[in-house]
């Protein structure tokens, strides 16, 4: 059995071993979408197959919209050569339900692939696409670095400035191609469009926004458009940038998955890594429960996608639910099973769970020092949704998802993961900061894992991260089981306002953080001992 379009039609083959096949004519929604394109998405990686191209599939299903998702790649080409292109830009999605039992569908919804590069005969295609007055949304799930202009230093990163000299009509970075074929939409008549970030950070609509401007301005700057290019993209009634809170843990590809598929006969399911480190195969694992809140900001209309789930609603409330989220109820657990997790060897985060003292851990990073600062968002309720979390997400067993997966990038989340708590007390009347023991403690594992050893001693694979240089340059003079060596390494670090959101030290949890990580040098075995002696979690 074949995943390609002309596979499919064998419907009964699929159908016979339990496979959902899309109950729409796939050839004819792609042939309608190519000629009234609605939706472009930025980042054609695992997310978007897992949860966004799923939303469009069950409105294609319920016949409530006759039109695809068109993926845009302007990054990692390989991921459209090696794993749409083979495949008609067909994916399976497989959910791994607690139970153990899996719910496999072949999702048909995207309708076509695009290689975002001026160099790439698709650029003249997708300039035409956003010349449209029929798209209505251009997405993106690009990881949160894409966002990035400048560097930490604050000046601006080679290809931004390499766009920023040459214009409109070369540009290498993200930001720049967007801004580049906006201004398209903008000479083709001013159409209106929203651009929504589905990345998993806080404001992410408005550093969008404020990224396209800043190439926007940069451009006006050097005479390349007009400033009522910049009046397109500030109008609102024009240009949208809607906040949205995205949540579904949709892990890297697994080899037991692809065995299950095999196994039911179906060919090709290899698992590749690109060069640019994506690791990606034509089925998508993932858990069933999902989130999405949207800020309901869509100037050119959208599809009906609350008739798939999608909360849409003020921004006021986008902001609470990702706060809640992203800040206190599970990125910062995840986080805290990525750190942890590496250090003492741990290969899935179900697993981890199991582990007392980290259950313990994320319960009290969790319930006790993030709860108290949350505001209600009202469409979800904080609590409750932490201990789905924590009872029934991370501990589901058959979810591939690994520490090392989610330890990726992590000095780009910090800052939102734990700053944002760090900060609430600081304003609260009520609460102090030095009230909070675990944070502090987690950010130490943090610079514990950075050593680049575990807690036995052994060297460990770091996970990709755009500091890990810059960290490791003060880190790797320090010595596990020499407490001496530490002297001032740490302080960069601790006292930088870009990683962290705050000065560590003028917050005051400076010298506790330096006191565990001095902890957690003492020699091998260190980490388990102090999460011990602080969680009270010995066997
Ligand atoms: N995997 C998950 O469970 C979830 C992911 N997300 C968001 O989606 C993002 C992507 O996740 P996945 O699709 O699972 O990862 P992935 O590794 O499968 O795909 C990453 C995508 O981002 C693109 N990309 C990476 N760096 C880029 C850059 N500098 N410029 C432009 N594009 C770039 C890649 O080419 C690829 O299309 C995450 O960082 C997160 O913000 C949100 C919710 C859940
Ligand atoms: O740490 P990351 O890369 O943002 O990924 C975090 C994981 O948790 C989630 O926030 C769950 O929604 C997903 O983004 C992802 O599975």
């Amino acid at each position: 059995m074949l995943l390609t379009r002309e596979g499919i039609k064998d419907v009964e083959k699929w159908r016979s071993r339990g496979i959902k096949l899309p109950n729409y004519d796939v050839e004819e929604i792609s042939k309608r979408t190519k000629e009234s394109p609605i939706w472009l998405h930025f980042g054609a990686g695992n997310i978007f197959r897992g949860f966004i191209a799923l939303l469009q599939q069950n409105l294609l299903d319920k016949g409530l919209i006759d039109k695809g998702i068109i993926a845009v790649e302007s990054y990692d080409y390989e991921i459209i050569e090696k794993i749409y292109v083979p495949y008609d830009n067909l994916s399976m999605l497989v959910v791994m339900n607690i139970d153990g039992t899996l719910e496999i569908e072949v999702i048909g919804s995207i309708s076509d692939k695009i290689i975002a590069d001026p160099s790439h005969s698709d650029w003249e295609r997708l300039k035409n696409i956003f010349s449209n007055p029929s798209l209505q949304i251009a997405s993106f799930t690009i990881t949160e670095k894409a966002y990035n202009l400048k560097d930490f230093s604050g000046e601006y990163i080679k290809d931004v400035k390499e766009d920023i000299e040459e214009g409109l009509d070369k540009p290498k970075h993200i930001i720049s191609k967007v801004t580049s074929l906006l201004y398209e939409r903008y000479k083709a008549g001013k159409y209106p469009l929203a651009l929504l970030s589905l990345d998993n950070f806080s404001g992410n609509g408005e550093r969008l926004f404020n990224s396209i401007k800043t190439i926007a301005e940069e451009w006006i700057k050097k005479g390349f458009v007009e400033e009522g290019f910049l009046n397109y993209l500030t109008d609102s009634t024009k240009v949208s940038f809607p906040l949205s809170m995205i949540d579904k843990i949709v892990p890297r590809p697994s080899e037991e998955v692809k065995k299950k598929l095999e196994d039911l006969g179906i060919e090709r399911m290899d698992i590749i890594k690109t060069s640019k480190n994506t690791i990606i195969a034509p089925f998508v694992n993932a858990e069933k429960i999902h989130y999405l809140v949207i800020e309901d900001k869509f100037p050119n209309g959208r599809p009906p996608l609350e008739e798939a789930g999608v909360i849409f609603t003020d921004k006021e409330t986008v902001e609470k639910v990702e706060r809640m989220k992203v800040t206190t109820c599970l990125n910062p657990l995840h986080t805290t099973l990525a750190i942890f997790g590496c250090l003492l060897n741990y290969s899935t985060i179900a697993d981890e769970m199991k582990d007392p003292c980290l259950k313990k851990l994320v319960e009290k990073v969790g319930y006790d020092e993030g709860l108290p600062v949350v505001v209600h968002p009202g469409v979800l309720d904080p609590e409750e949704f932490l201990r789905e979390v924590i009872e029934v997400r991370f501990p589901n067993p058959y979810m591939p998802d690994t520490p090392q997966r989610i330890a990726t990038d992590t000095s780009q989340k910090i800052a939102i993961r734990f700053g944002e708590t760090i900060k609430s007390y600081k304003q609260r009347s009520d609460l102090k900061v030095t009230d909070l023991k675990y944070i502090p403690l987690v950010i130490a594992g943090w610079l514990r894992y950075l050593m680049g050893l575990d807690d036995e001693g052994n060297p460990m694979t770091l996970s990709p991260d755009p500091l890990l240089e810059d960290l490791r340059s003060h880190i790797s003079n320090i010595k596990l089981g020499d407490v001496d060596s530490v002297k001032d390494n740490l302080k960069p670090i601790l006292s930088n306002v870009n990683i962290f959101g705050v000065d560590l030290y003028e917050v005051g949890l400076g010298e506790r953080i330096e006191s565990y990580f001095k902890e957690f040098i003492e020699g091998p075995g260190a980490v388990r001992r102090v999460l011990e002696k602080y969680l009270g979690c010995k066997e």
